[in-house]
């Protein structure tokens, strides 16, 4: 969760206008003197939504989800795959396929939203080209804490404050290089300077 956190930030401050829009979305919807952004007031806010979705698009936590294995034989597109073969689903490089998503390597969060190319994808298993938390009877279970973990933190982050890059740091200077392992995460740190604005 401080993963997609961490790569959500980075992919806001880079630029003003997406962390503008988002922050504005969250400070129109909670009133000033409310200290704490509750799951109630998450579900008015489709655009912070849609900025977590997309985060896990172009960066699931488990590039690869965990190994599965075939039970039986099965024919996918043509493909033969026999029992007892071990699958390994790549789900970062499905996220950033350009015949599934359109400037894949682009990150548009309205894409999820109002006329968006991509309104009814979700990450519930069923769309096959967004699966950050698998999909099937291995999915992850943790999928509706996951979620609305990273949803508050990410709306409270927002709303108590404004973030600055530290000083002698430029936006063009945020590096985006992952690690791949089991898990996927950043190269670098990402340092930012939480101004209050309460
Ligand atoms: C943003 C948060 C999270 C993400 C992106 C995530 C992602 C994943 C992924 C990709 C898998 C493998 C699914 C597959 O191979 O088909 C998985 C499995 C699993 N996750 Fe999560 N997860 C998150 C949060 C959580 C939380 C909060 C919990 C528990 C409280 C949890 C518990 C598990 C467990 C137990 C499995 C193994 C399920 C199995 O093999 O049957 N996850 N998760």
């Amino acid at each position: 969760m401080s993963n997609t956190l961490e790569f959500t930030l980075a992919e806001i401050v880079r630029s003003p206008r997406l962390i503008g829009k988002l922050q504005e979305e969250v400070r129109s919807i909670i009133p000033k003197g409310q200290e704490l952004v509750s799951e109630a007031d998450i579900n008015k806010m489709a655009y912070l939504r849609a900025v977590i979705k997309e985060s896990l698009r172009l960066h699931p936590v488990a590039p690869l989800l965990a190994p599965h294995l075939a039970m039986a034989d099965c024919n996918i597109d043509g493909y033969m795959v026999p029992a007892k073969t071990h699958v390994l689903i790549n789900v970062w490089a499905i996220g950033r396929d350009s015949s599934c998503w359109e400037d894949a390597e682009e990150f548009i969060p309205e894409r999820f939203i109002d006329e968006g190319s991509d309104v009814g994808v979700n990450f519930k298993g069923n769309d096959f080209q967004l699966l950050p938390f698998g999909a099937g009877r291995r999915m992850c279970p943790g999928i509706n804490l996951g979620i609305a973990t990273v949803e508050l933190m990410l709306a409270n982050l927002m709303h108590h404050f404004d973030w600055e890059l530290p000083l002698g740091v430029e936006r063009k200077d945020i590096n985006m290089t992952e690690v791949f392992g089991l898990t996927v995460c950043r190269m670098e740190k990402l340092l930012l300077v939480p101004k209050s604005c309460m």
